[in-house]
């Protein structure tokens, strides 16, 4: 409980001494807060000279990990920051302290259930090869099986690393709270769902057994490609705070230099970037969503014909059929300027509600996007244009799609990694093939016949059971139709005699208005009386005919 106060002290010192408090003006705030500030006199902004987003970088760099990353996250978010936020956030580097190797030999040896490290890995090295804000890695070699001798990589998760990440969850979400009640904007800043969002995405992260099997969906996925190499998962020494995995040895993607120097072809590898994005968004339905430089290597064989090798995957999307229908077709409409299309997709995709003014959306997306028409073709940024088309269909009432902001924030990551390997890679060129050939082959012809395909060993399955299912089917139906037979054979009768009655009921009371009109009219009394026996005759069979 004291370390929970001393840990809220702390973080409340550094908001005020960057002073962002500062960012919500005070009359924002109710009177009890600005007591409450006015009270810790003794906390100043000592950064007054500094631009809001350095002091909000500088405050979560200080807060540690937990904070730097989802102020990384939060950098992502264009379609809530303002743009020189986003961009001060996007330099937050993590700087965390190896834990003792030794400590981390301990946890290996609990995880696996193993007497010393010795009875499973060689060459285990106690000095770490990385040192990041979740997790460590070590290097060691497999020692028994088919993979005796492989070089791998020990991925541990820090120790109490689950207790610090709650507590401070738990302040970010008071904190969320905080800022959704007294901003003015705070309903659509949406800072609680913005920290819900973290929380998963965090959580997952702390999972080593998600990340395996992510990385074994991935390898499948790009099983014998010249793209993407993804290293082999040992599934049995990979427990949920451990992970063992193939040491990969490539050159770190951001290092051009090298690069340079061994004379990969960079158009390549940049359209290859591109193209292996396409592949796992529009192929697998199935993205690495983590794809920032430090976990991109290229493979140091084949420079003139380079691949990627891929680490890192505790964090990675998935698209259903149709939003990635929606997708393809956005981004085509939207390059053939037919932005009409683009609103009325946003309203059949559901991602917009039915009943906004398509004409006033359309006129919306217009404006923001025809500038970016100004530009060449290849200067456009696919990213970008996602932004700013999802900040204008806010403005619509579209709700936060989880799935297409980790597509928009992965699609900025490929894009500036594109163009820093080759700064004239044109991206709309090398995408377009392939979101027409997907659209091609998700419409016409050759859709019915993959869907035909895709259902045959299901349809090849059943065909020898049809005629017993068929017989089954009849003989537990006929009792139901002979009973289904009586019920209507019984309204029927019912509906008949109902008929019947309403004839009886309108001939009685003719006769009784007529009974009443001729008595009134001073007839001859054999006429009224006779008149008056037959109401009454018609009356009686009336209501025998309803007693029976
Ligand atoms: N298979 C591997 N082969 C070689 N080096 C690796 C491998 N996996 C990880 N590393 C090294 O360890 C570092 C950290 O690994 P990883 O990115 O998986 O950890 P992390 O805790 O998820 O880091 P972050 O989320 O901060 O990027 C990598 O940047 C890389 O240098």
């Amino acid at each position: 409980m004291s370390q929970r106060i001393s840990r809220a002290y702390k973080i409340a010192k550094t908001f005020l001494t960057y002073g962002l408090d500062e960012i919500i003006p005070a009359h924002w705030l109710p009177w009890s807060l600005r007591i409450g500030r006015y009270g810790l006199f003794w906390m100043p902004n000592k950064h007054k000279q500094k631009p809001a987003g350095e002091r909000l970088r500088l405050a979560l760099e200080s807060l540690g990990p937990v904070w730097v990353k989802f102020g990384q996250m939060l950098s992502t978010r264009r379609d809530l920051l303002p743009p020189d936020i986003a961009n001060e956030l996007a330099k937050l580097q993590d700087k965390v302290r190896a834990f003792p190797g030794e400590q981390a030999q301990q946890l290996i040896e609990k995880a696996l259930g193993l007497n010393h490290i010795d009875d499973a890995f060689d060459d285990f090295a106690v000095q770490p090869l990385a040192s990041a804000s979740i997790a460590q890695v070590h290097t060691a070699r497999l020692k028994q099986g088919d993979d005796a001798g492989a070089e791998v990589v020990i991925k541990v998760i820090r120790p109490d690393i689950r207790a610090d990440i709650d507590a401070d969850l738990r302040l970010m979400e008071t904190l969320a709270g905080i800022l959704a009640r007294h901003l003015p904007d705070g309903r659509r800043l949406k800072p609680k769902e913005v920290v819900k969002e973290y929380r998963k995405t965090l959580l997952d992260e702390l999972d080593l057994l998600r990340e395996a099997g992510n990385a074994i969906q991935l390898k499948r996925n790009f099983e014998n490609s010249p793209l993407l190499y993804i290293p082999t998962v040992y599934s049995d020494y990979s427990r949920h705070n451990v992970m063992v995995m193939e040491r990969i040895d490539g050159i770190p993607v951001s290092d051009v230099d090298t690069l340079m120097a061994m004379g990969v072809n960079m158009k390549i590898l940049a359209e290859r970037g591109v193209e292996v994005f396409f592949t796992q968004v529009f192929r697998d339905s199935f993205f690495h969503a983590d794809m920032h430089p430090g976990n991109i290597f290229v493979s140091r064989d084949n420079p003139d014909n380079p691949s990627y090798l891929g680490i890192d995957f505790g964090i990675v999307g998935t698209l259903n059929r149709e939003d990635k229908r929606y997708l393809a077709e956005n981004f085509l409409a939207f390059f053939n300027r037919d932005y009409r299309k683009v609103a009325e997709l946003h309203v059949d995709s559901g991602w917009v509600p039915a009943h906004i003014n398509v004409e006033e959306f359309e006129s919306a997306i217009r404006t923001v996007c025809e500038p970016i028409f100004n530009k060449p073709l290849a200067d456009i940024s696919f990213g970008h244009v996602l932004v700013n088309l999802f900040n204008t269909a806010r403005r619509f009432e579209m709700e936060v799609q989880p799935q297409l902001v980790l597509l928009q924030k992965t699609l900025l990551y490929v894009e500036g990694l594109g163009r820093t390997l080759y700064p004239q890679l044109d991206l709309w060129q090398t995408a377009k093939p392939f979101l027409e050939k997907w659209m091609k082959e998700q419409l016409g012809w050759r859709a019915v016949v993959r869907s035909v395909q895709e259902n045959a060993p299901f349809w090849a399955e059943k065909l020898p059971e049809m005629p017993t299912l068929l017989y089954d089917y009849l003989k537990s139906h006929r009792p139901q139709a002979l009973a289904q037979q009586q019920l209507l054979a019984q309204m029927r009768d019912a509906q008949q005699r109902q008929s019947r009655q309403i004839g009886w009921a309108a001939v009685t009371c003719g006769l009784i208005i007529s009974t009443t009109i001729l008595y009134v009219t001073e007839q001859p009394l054999w006429l009224v009386a006779s008149t008056a026996a037959t109401a009454v005759l018609c009356g009686a069979v009336l209501w025998r005919r309803t007693k029976s």
